[in-house]
C-alpha cells in the first residue's frame, strides 16, 4: 500500500500536477518564518498576484484621464464590466448575454426576486432548505413578508433527511411534490455552505419547473468550486459572489445569471440606468427601455474598483484551462484529504460531507469527536499553527482545499497538525 503521508508521496503528487505551479499566482497569507496552510478560500479566496495591476491600472487612468477615462481604450469604464463577461459565462456554463456582474450577492439575490417571485394568494410560497446561510433566509423571509404573506406557512424549509445534515433527492422530490401547487419559488443552493453537500441543479430546476414553480440558485459555494451548467440545467436565475472561489477580494462585486427564454421578459424589475438599452442610454429619455439579457438588470455604473480584481482571477481560470480541469485537480486534492483523514485521524474527526464526490465540491466539513469543546480547541490549534480553515457554528470545522493554490503538502500539514494536537489533548 502506498504511504500517502509522506513528505515524499505529497510532494510527488504537486510535483507531477502542471497545475501546482498555479499557487505561485497567488499571495499566500505568512505564519511565522513560512506560508499559512489556507484553507478558507470558500469564505475568502487569496489575492492573485495580478490582482494589484489591475487596480492600479484603474488608479492611473483615473489620475491620467479623469473623466475620458470611461470612452478612451484601453479598458475604457462605460463597457468595463463585459471584460469580465465571457470569463464569467464559461466559468458558470451561460452564454455570455445570460451573465454580469454587479452589486452583491443578497442585493442580487432581492432584485432577482422582484422579477422572479411573483406569489399570488394560490401559490404563495419559497421552497428552500432549511439550515441555509442566514442572509438567504432573511431575504426570502423579507420578501415574503413584503408581498404581504407569512413566512410561517409561505416559507417553506425542507428538512435534512440524510447523514449529518444532509438532504437526499428524494426530500427535495417529495417536498416540491407535497408543496408544488402553492409553490412560487424553488431556491436552492448550489453547494450547503455548512455541509459542503453539492446538488445535482438540473435535476431541481426540473423538478421545481414540473410544479410549474420558479428556480433560482445561489451558487456562492459553487461558483468557481464546481463545473456548472446554468443554461443547460434550464435554472431561471442565479446569484453569486465572487470573493470566495473567484478570488476577487473582500465584498468583491457578485454574480447574476439570467436564463435566456427570459432575455426579453415582461417580469417587473426594479430599473436603473445601466440596465437601460446601451444604444440609447445617453439620449436621457425617461422611459426605461431594458438591454436584453442579464445586462438589463443592472441598476448604476458599476464600481470599476471592485470590478477591476476579477479579470485577473478570471485570467488565472483561463490559465488552469477552465473549470473542468481545476475540478479534476480539487477532486484529487479533497480525495486526498479524506483518504488521510480515514486512515490516520478516523477516531479524531467526522466528515460531514457527503462521501460521494459528485455530491461535493472542494471543502470537507468535519466534526471533531468529544463535542464542540473539544473541536474549537482543535481548531484553535491548527490556527495558532497557520493551518487555516474556519469555525461554522455550532461544531463544525470547514476545510477546502481550493485547486488553484491548495498542495497536497498543505494537506498533509493539516493532518498532522491534527495528530499534534491529537498527542496533546489525551
Ligand atoms: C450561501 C450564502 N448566501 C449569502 C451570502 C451573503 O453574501 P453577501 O454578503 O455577499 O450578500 C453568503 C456569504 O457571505 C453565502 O455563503
Ligand atoms: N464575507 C464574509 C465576511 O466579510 C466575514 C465573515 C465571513 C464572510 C463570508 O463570506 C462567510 C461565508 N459566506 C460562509 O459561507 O460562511
Amino acid at each position: 500500500m502506498t504511504e500517502l503521508a509522506t513528505d515524499a508521496y505529497a510532494l510527488a503528487q504537486d510535483a507531477a500536477d502542471p497545475l501546482s505551479a498555479l499557487r505561485g499566482q497567488f499571495h499566500l497569507p505568512r505564519h511565522r518564518d513560512g506560508e499559512q496552510a489556507y484553507f478558507c478560500g470558500n469564505s475568502l479566496g487569496l489575492q492573485p498576484m495580478g490582482a494589484r495591476a489591475v487596480v492600479d491600472e484603474v488608479m492611473d487612468k483615473w489620475a491620467r484621464e479623469a473623466v475620458e477615462g470611461h470612452f478612451l481604450q484601453p479598458a475604457p469604464w462605460m463597457p468595463y464590466h463585459e471584460l469580465v463577461r465571457d470569463g464569467l459565462a464559461q466559468v458558470v456554463g451561460a452564454q455570455p448575454t445570460e451573465v454580469v456582474a454587479m452589486n452583491s450577492l443578497t442585493a442580487n439575490l432581492h432584485l432577482m426576486m422582484v422579477g422572479f417571485y411573483r406569489p399570488t394568494r394560490e401559490r404563495p410560497a419559497i421552497l428552500m432548505e432549511a439550515g441555509a446561510f442566514p442572509s438567504d433566509r432573511y431575504a426570502l423571509e423579507s420578501q415574503v413578508r413584503f408581498h404581504g404573506f407569512d413566512p410561517a406557512t409561505d416559507l417553506i424549509e425542507v428538512e435534512p433527511d440524510a447523514a449529518e445534515g444532509t438532504f437526499s433527492m428524494t426530500a427535495i422530490e417529495r417536498a416540491i411534490a407535497v408543496h408544488g401547487p402553492r409553490l412560487a419559488l424553488v431556491l436552492w443552493p448550489g453547494v450547503q455552505y455548512r455541509t459542503g453537500q453539492a446538488f445535482d441543479l438540473a435535476e431541481i430546476a426540473r423538478l421545481g419547473h414540473a410544479a410549474d414553480a420558479v428556480v433560482g440558485f445561489d451558487l456562492a459555494h459553487g461558483v468557481g468550486n464546481l463545473p456548472l451548467r446554468l443554461h443547460d440545467a434550464d435554472a431561471d436565475f442565479a446569484v453569486w459572489c465572487h470573493y470566495k472561489y473567484m478570488n476577487s477580494g473582500p465584498g468583491a462585486v457578485g454574480g447574476c445569471f439570467v436564463h435566456a427564454r427570459h432575455a426579453n421578459t415582461g417580469r417587473p424589475r426594479f430599473a436603473g440606468w445601466w440596465g437601460h438599452d446601451q444604444s440609447s442610454r445617453f439620449r436621457m429619455g425617461p422611459d426605461f427601455v431594458p438591454t436584453p439579457g442579464a445586462d438589463g438588470w443592472q441598476l448604476s455604473n458599476p464600481p470599476i474598483l471592485g470590478l477591476a480584481p476579477l479579470r485577473a482571477s478570471l485570467d488565472l481560470f483561463a490559465r488552469a484551462g477552465g473549470m473542468q480541469a481545476l475540478r479534476e485537480r480539487s477532486l484529487r486534492l479533497t480525495g486526498y484529504l479524506e483518504a488521510l483523514i480515514d486512515q490516520r485521524l478516523a477516531d479524531t474527526l467526522r466528515i460531514v460531507t457527503p462521501r460521494d464526490p459528485a455530491q461535493r465540491g472542494a471543502q470537507l466539513s468535519l466534526r471533531v469527536a468529544g463535542g464542540r469543546e473539544r473541536g474549537r480547541a482543535l481548531f484553535e490549534h491548527l490556527e495558532a499553527n497557520g493551518i487555516v480553515g474556519d469555525w461554522r457554528e455550532p461544531d463544525v470545522i470547514r476545510i477546502s482545499p481550493a485547486p488553484l493554490y491548495n498542495s497536497h503538502a498543505d494537506i498533509l500539514r493539516f493532518v498532522r497538525g491534527v495528530e499534534a494536537w491529537r498527542g496533546e489533548s489525551r
